[in-house]
């Protein structure tokens, strides 16, 4: 990738920028905010100069609601090979230029698992995605060569490539991020009317719960906004866990000691609970190295075969959790290494044979 043209130079497009232009990418920038754009050229992120002609790839960084609108004015305009978004949320803006009649084959959903409670170019880092899951949701007409470009430019960024399907995409998010950040958003909120003697007494324990609260509430109503069932699917278990809790503590109250035993059990069943989730929960710069399994598949050099191969594996319900490709010097051929849980690759394998694939042993 030469050229780059990123929409919207916020923080996470200026990260993106910033990443692209330390590795050499030409990168243009442009915000509706041209005091944005301006910034994220101050901070060294490329430059505000509109691009001659179509760039490699666009990359557009705005929040969620302008998403859809701002790719098929892009894509009308024809100012790029490739078209990718950040947006937290994945099925909402495919669905949107699905009814618009688009032709998607040069589009594709992406997601970094990266970003800060703050907002705008100066809160931008080179390094905010390094060794980070970015999600990547292929479908089957996705171009090989738009995926390609998406490769590249999650391994610029340094970050980890995770193949996912849009709804299965929003459905993880609500869990791991969307979920949390209301929570958080709760706890916090018990604290804007609390006596100023017990603020100044906060710790490292609600500094933890509560950081990702200071995030702006407008770009987290449009996050939400897109994905409203399974969240209030999870905080529906939660307020039932809350239900539970506030038992076993009324009943911690109690004169009689039987009650007092069967609440002090639902608290250490809760805190028990807590430990098992919070021990799977990976460390902030990706997990500790995990033994994945390569299946190895051979692919014509042709337009689709990528795309077709990830949406195989989404079919067969295989997570990839890492893709290399290696290309056959002089030859109309490559191998693609798909890193999948080492349970998941015989599922894989057969799947893909299943679908005429040819795997390398
Ligand atoms: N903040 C995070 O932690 C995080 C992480 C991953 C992905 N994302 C996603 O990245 C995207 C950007 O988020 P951010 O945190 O960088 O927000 P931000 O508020 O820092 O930046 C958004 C930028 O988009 C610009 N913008 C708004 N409407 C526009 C329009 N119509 N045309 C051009 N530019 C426009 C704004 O002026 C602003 O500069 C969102 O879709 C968000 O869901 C955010
Ligand atoms: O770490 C933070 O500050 C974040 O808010 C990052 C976070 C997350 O929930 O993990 C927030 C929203 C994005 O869509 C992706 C990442």
């Amino acid at each position: 990738m030469r050229t780059a043209l990123v929409i919207g130079t916020g923080l996470i497009g200026t990260s993106v920028a910033l990443a692209l232009a330390q590795r050499g990418v030409v990168v243009h920038l442009d915000d509706h905010d041209p005091e944005q754009a301006r910034t994220a050229a101050a901070l060294g992120a490329g430059t505000e100069e509109p691009p001659a002609g179509p760039v490699d790839l666009a990359v557009v960084a705005a929040p969620p609601a302008h998403v859809a609108s701002l790719l098929a004015d892009a894509m009308t305009r024809g100012v790029a090979r490739g078209y990718l978004d950040v947006a937290s949320v994945k099925g909402g803006p495919r669905r949107e230029l699905e009814a618009r009649g688009l032709d998607l084959s040069a589009y594709i959903g992406t997601h970094p698992m990266s970003g800060r409670e703050k907002s705008g170019p100066l809160a931008a880092t080179a390094d905010l995605f390094e060794g980070r899951p970015w999600v990547l949701t292929p479908t089957r007409d996705t171009d090989t060569e738009v995926l390609n470009l998406a490769l590249e430019l999650v391994s610029h960024c340094r970050a980890v490539p995770v193949v996912m399907d849009a709804d299965a995409h929003d459905r993880a998010v609500a869990l791991v991020s969307h979920m949390p950040h209301l929570v958080s958003s709760l706890v916090a909120a018990r604290l804007e009317h609390a006596e100023e003697s017990a603020v100044r007494l906060c710790g490292g324990g609600i500094r933890d719960v509560t950081r990702i609260a200071a995030s702006d509430p407008r770009m987290w109503i449009d996050i939400l906004s897109a994905n409203p069932g399974p969240v209030a699917d999870l905080l529906s278990d939660v307020a039932a866990d809350l239900d539970g809790t506030v038992r076993a503590l009324r009943a911690l109250q109690s004169s009689d000691e039987d009650k007092r035993g069967e609440g002090a059990a639902g608290i250490a069943d809760v805190l028990r609970r807590g430990n098992a989730g919070q021990v799977r929960v990976p460390g902030k710069h990706g997990s500790a190295p995990r033994a994945y399994e390569a299946v190895v598949v051979l692919i014509d050099d042709q337009p689709g075969q990528l795309a077709r191969i990830f949406a195989d594996a989404g079919a067969a319900g295989v997570n990839i959790e890492d893709v290399r490709i290696e290309h056959a010097t002089g030859r109309q051929a490559g191998l693609v290494q798909l890193m999948v849980e080492p349970k998941a690759a015989l599922l894989l394998s057969a799947a893909l044979r299943e679908r005429g694939w040819a795997l390398r042993q």
